[in-house]
């Protein structure tokens, strides 16, 4: 894997017992403007799951996909993780990794969209975590794979799990009229949302990014099963003071509308996220499906990659293409939807913190 002698999961982390999420919420939150009411409300979704957020589990399930996948392709270069909200933290992942010997790491980041909450962010993380290790003379090169909504292997296996899903209900019966197709993101900021991107010549990648992969799904899905469904995207999650605007429409919101249209089936695809955590096992499973039996809708939900073998062979290719770069080759740059990649250096400015001025690895500012 040359000239990266290690790899690096990067994740949002999450609480593993009740006494973890007081102290973990104040971590996401520092520095936020996250009214008290919301921040209770989140503790009581994480302490209707017995304090343990499922996030974690899913990056060491990923973890070891990712190095059973390596190994099959007889990688020998060690996968470290790191997150930014819970222990192991990023710096104490890369104090790990330099403990191990390791001094040049290509970072995945557990995200697949350019915005601040789900790019740059993480490229501050990073930033961060080397300057602490740079303070205990430790010192460690970051490199990291670019977003990858349209990078085939996430797209396509979020194409078959949504055209497996609708086939099922299909299959059972469920009229094509009475049947709608939702994609679901993590809504954020609208400002955030209008600044996500490369910078002054584009704004609101993030929601574009979830247009187009849901754009793109609805088309395979019509083409598979003959259909002719317009799928539509839908945000969940939303916090922030109630008169600060979020992307919108809420899932449950959209939910009361297509009730009243005579929707009878709603399949959900939470396309913005790479697995089950608890956006998607509280506000999607929990909250979406009471809204839904309350209305008589039935909800499918489709699974998220999670670690289907065709998302994480695809989070493998992308770490090669990228030590190809770093080699200073040109290797192939698949991408679909759309034929443009994002580049894995982003540009100056994109996705800018609007808070504070912060540095940021793996960009060109
Ligand atoms: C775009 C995006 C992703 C997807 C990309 C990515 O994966 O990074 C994401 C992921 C996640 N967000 C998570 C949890 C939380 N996010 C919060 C707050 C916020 N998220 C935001 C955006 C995003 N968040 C934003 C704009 C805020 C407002 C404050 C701020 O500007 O930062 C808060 C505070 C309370 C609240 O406001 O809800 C919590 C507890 C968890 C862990 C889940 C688990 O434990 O399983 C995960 C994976
Ligand atoms: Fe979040």
């Amino acid at each position: 894997m040359e000239p990266y002698d290690g790899i690096l999961l990067l994740s949002f982390g999450g609480p593993e017992k009740p006494e973890d999420v007081l102290p973990f919420l104040r971590t996401v939150t520092a520095g936020k403007n996250i009214p008290d009411e919301r921040l209770e409300e989140v503790g009581e979704h994480y302490y209707g799951f017995g304090g343990r957020s499922p996030i974690n589990d899913q990056n060491r399930a990923l973890l070891a996909a990712l190095r059973a996948e390596l190994d099959r392709r007889e990688i020998s270069t060690p996968v470290i993780w790191g997150n930014r909200n819970f222990t192991p933290f990023t710096a104490e992942a890369l104090e790990q990794a330099h403990d191990q010997g390791l001094r040049r790491l290509v970072t995945v980041v557990t995200s697949a969209y350019s915005s601040y909450s789900s790019c740059r962010q993480y490229r501050e993380d990073l930033a961060g975590a080397q300057q602490t290790a740079s303070e205990a003379g430790m010192t460690i090169d970051l490199d990291k794979v670019r977003p990858y909504f349209n990078h085939p292997g996430f797209a396509r296996a979020n194409t078959r799990l949504v055209t497996e899903a609708v086939r099922g209900a299909l299959r059972e019966g469920t009229e094509p009229d009475s049947l709608r197709l939702l994609f679901v993101t993590h809504s954020i900021p609208t400002a955030m949302d209008d600044t996500s991107g490369p910078g002054d010549a584009e704004g609101n990648a993030y929601s574009r990014q979830h247009l187009a992969l849901g754009a793109a799904i609805t088309q395979e899905v019509n083409a598979t099963l003959d259909t002719d469904f317009t799928g539509e995207l839908v945000f969940c999650s939303r916090s922030g003071p109630p008169a600060q605007p979020w992307l919108e429409p809420d899932v449950n919101d959209r939910l009361e509308e297509l009730a009243l249209e005579g929707a009878q089936v709603v399949v959900v695809a939470p396309i913005g996220f790479v697995s089950d955590h608890m956006e998607v096992v509280y506000d999607l499973d929990t909250e979406a499906a009471a809204t839904a039996a309350r209305l008589g809708l039935q909800l499918v939900r489709v699974p998220t990659v999670g670690v289907d073998p065709e998302f994480v062979s695809g989070l493998v290719d992308l770490v090669q293409e990228r030590a190809a770069e770093a080699r200073g080759e040109d290797p192939p740059i698949p991408a679909w939807p759309g034929r443009e990649a994002r580049p894995s250096t982003c540009a100056p400015g994109c996705c800018p913190n609007l808070r504070e001025a912060k540095p940021a690895l793996c960009g060109r500012d």
